[in-house]
C-alpha cells in the first residue's frame, strides 16, 4: 500500500464509523480551530507569499486572507441553518407523507488548489467540505513552495490526519490521489487539466466541482462612465500581476470612447503602479516567457505595445495592447498575466458573436448604462456577470461562484459551496398514503381507483 492509499483508507475508515466531526457543534469547532491557526500565522502567510512571487502583504490580507475569515464566519454563522433537514411539500400523490431532504456529508474529499492565490484557494474549499462534514485531503500547488509547506504546516498541527491532511507534489501526486475513490473532488485550475480531473473521477465515479479559467472579456459601451471604467479594469486586470482567474482578460472599447478610455487606462496605471512597489511577480521564468511571447506576437502583427518586462526580476509591468485584433495569439489563450489587450468596436452585435464563438467565459464585464448591460447579459453565456465592477462576484458570500462548460461546473462559496460537498439525501416517511388501495390484485374496484387517480392527477 502506498502512502496515499493508506491515508486515504485511514479517511475512509473514519468516516464510515461517524469518527470524525459530524454534529454541528464538532463541526463548528473545527472551523474555530482553522480560523484560529490562520489567525496566528497572518505574518508567516504574507512573508511565504512573499517568497513565492513577490506579494505585497496588503494583497495577501485582501486576497488570500480575507477571504478565508469570511468563508469561515459566514459558514459558523449559517451551518445551524445549512444543516437543517428542509421540509418539502408532497403534492398531490403523496399526501399522506412526510418528507425532508437532510444535507449529508458526501464522505472524503479532495482539494486540489492552483498556484495563483495558492492560500485563498485551497482553505476556502476546504472551509466548504468541513462545514459540510466531509473529511479533506488538500494537494496545494507545487508552484508556490513557500506557501504549500505553510498550508502542511498549519493543517498537521492543528488537524488529526484522518480529517484534514496536506499532501504536496506536483501531477503525479495529483494522479495519485485522483486514482482513489473520493467522494468529492473540487479541482481549481485550468480547463486542461478539469479534464485529466474529470477523467479520472469517471473512473471511480467521483461527483466533481470544476473551477477553471479562460479568457473573461469586458465591454466598456459609449455611454460608460470611463473614469469609473478604467479604475475598475486596472485593478482588477492588474492586481497579483493579472494572475486571477476572474480578472477582465481582454477588452472591447466603443469607438467613441477608445481613445478616452485609453488615456484614462495610463492615468490609472500611474496612479496605483507607480514604482510598481504593489505589483507582484509572474509566477516563474516559463510562465513570463510565455506572457512575453504573446505581447512580442501582437506587436510583430501590428498592435501598439506600451509596458516593460524584466526577466531577471519576473516583472511585466502592467501592460497595454491597443489595436489587438483576433488573429494574435493573445486573442486566443488565456492571457493570466497583467497586460490588457483592447478592441475598438462599432457593432456591438459583432463584439456579442466574437463572445459567443468562444468557450463560455467564467466572467463578463460590462461598464455601461442598464440597457446595455441587459442586452449584454441576455445574449450571452457566461459563469458571472459583472456590471460597473470587476473581481466582485468572487467575493460575494452569497452568490454562487463557478463557471460553465470550459469555465468550469458545480459551484463554491458559502451555502453553494457546502452544497457541493453535501449529498442532499431525501428522507420519505410514510404517515397514512392511501397508495396500498390500488395494490394488486387489480380487481374491478381497484381498476376503478386507478382510472380516477389518473383523471384527477391529469386534470
Ligand atoms: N475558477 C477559479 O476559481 C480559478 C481560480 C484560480 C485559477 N483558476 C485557473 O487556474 C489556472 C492557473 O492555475 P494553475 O496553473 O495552477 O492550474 P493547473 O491546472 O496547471 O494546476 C492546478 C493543480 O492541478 C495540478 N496539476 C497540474 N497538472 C496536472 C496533471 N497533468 N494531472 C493532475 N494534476 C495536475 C497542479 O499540481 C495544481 O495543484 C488558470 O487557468 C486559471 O484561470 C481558476
Amino acid at each position: 500500500m502506498t502512502d496515499i492509499e493508506n491515508l486515504f483508507a485511514r479517511h475512509k475508515t473514519c468516516v464510515a464509523h461517524r469518527r470524525v466531526h459530524f454534529d454541528l457543534a464538532a463541526r463548528r469547532d473545527t472551523l474555530r480551530r482553522l480560523k484560529h491557526a490562520v489567525h496566528t500565522r497572518e505574518d508567516a502567510i504574507i512573508a511565504a507569499l512573499a517568497a513565492d512571487f513577490g506579494k505585497h502583504p496588503a494583497e495577501v490580507r485582501l486576497t488570500e486572507i480575507l477571504p478565508v475569515y469570511q468563508e469561515i464566519n459566514h459558514a459558523l454563522r449559517h451551518l445551524s441553518r445549512w444543516m437543517r433537514p428542509k421540509r418539502v411539500m408532497p403534492g398531490l400523490t403523496m399526501i399522506g407523507t412526510s418528507a425532508r431532504l437532510r444535507p449529508t456529508p458526501k464522505g472524503v474529499a479532495l482539494v486540489i488548489a492552483p498556484w495563483n492565490f495558492p492560500f485563498n484557494l485551497a482553505l476556502g474549499p476546504l472551509v466548504s467540505a468541513l462545514a459540510a462534514g466531509c473529511s479533506a485531503i488538500v494537494k496545494p500547488s507545487e508552484m508556490t513552495p513557500a506557501t504549500s509547506t505553510l498550508i502542511a504546516e498549519m493543517i498537521a498541527d492543528n488537524f488529526d490526519p484522518e480529517l484534514v491532511a496536506v499532501v504536496q507534489g506536483g501531477p503525479d501526486v495529483a494522479n495519485a490521489l485522483l486514482a482513489q475513490p473520493f467522494d468529492h473532488i473540487f479541482f481549481t485550475g485550468s480547463p486542461a487539466v478539469g479534464k485529466i480531473v474529470m477523467a479520472a473521477a469517471a473512473k471511480t465515479l467521483a461527483s466533481v466541482t470544476l473551477e477553471l479559467g479562460g479568457k473573461s472579456p469586458v465591454i466598456v459601451g459609449p455611454d460608460a462612465d470611463i473614469a469609473k471604467a478604467a479604475k475598475w479594469i486596472v485593478w482588477g486586470r492588474f492586481f497579483n500581476a493579472g494572475q486571477t482567474c476572474v480578472a477582465p482578460d481582454h477588452a472591447y472599447v466603443h469607438a467613441d470612447v477608445h481613445d478616452e478610455f485609453v488615456a484614462a487606462l495610463y492615468a490609472q496605471i500611474a496612479k496605483m503602479y507607480a514604482g510598481n512597489a504593489a505589483l507582484a511577480k509572474i509566477i516563474n521564468a516559463r510562465h513570463w516567457d510565455r506572457i512575453t511571447a504573446l505581447i512580442e506576437d501582437a506587436k510583430a502583427k501590428g498592435a501598439t505595445v506600451i509596458g516593460d518586462t524584466d526577466r531577471e526580476s519576473r516583472r511585466i509591468m502592467p501592460t497595454i495592447v491597443t489595436g489587438a485584433a483576433p488573429d494574435m495569439e493573445i486573442m486566443k489563450e488565456e492571457i493570466f498575466g497583467p497586460v490588457l489587450p483592447i478592441l475598438s468596436y462599432d457593432d456591438l452585435d459583432s463584439v456579442l458573436g466574437q463572445i459567443n464563438d468562444a468557450p463560455h467565459p467564467l466572467a463578463l464585464y460590462v461598464f455601461g448604462g442598464k440597457s446595455l448591460a441587459d442586452q449584454v447579459t441576455a445574449a450571452t453565456t457566461s459563469g458571472s456577470v459583472g456590471v460597473n465592477l470587476t473581481i466582485l462576484p468572487f467575493i460575494h458570500p452569497n452568490l454562487p461562484f463557478g463557471g460553465i462548460g470550459n469555465s468550469g461546473m458545480g459551484a463554491a462559496h458559502g451555502k453553494h459551496g457546502f452544497d457541493a460537498f453535501s449529498h442532499m439525501r431525501p428522507l420519505l416517511r410514510n404517515r397514512f398514503i392511501p397508495l396500498p388501495l390500488i395494490f394488486p390484485p387489480y380487481t374491478a374496484t381497484v381498476e376503478k381507483l386507478v382510472k380516477f387517480v389518473v383523471r384527477f392527477v391529469r386534470r
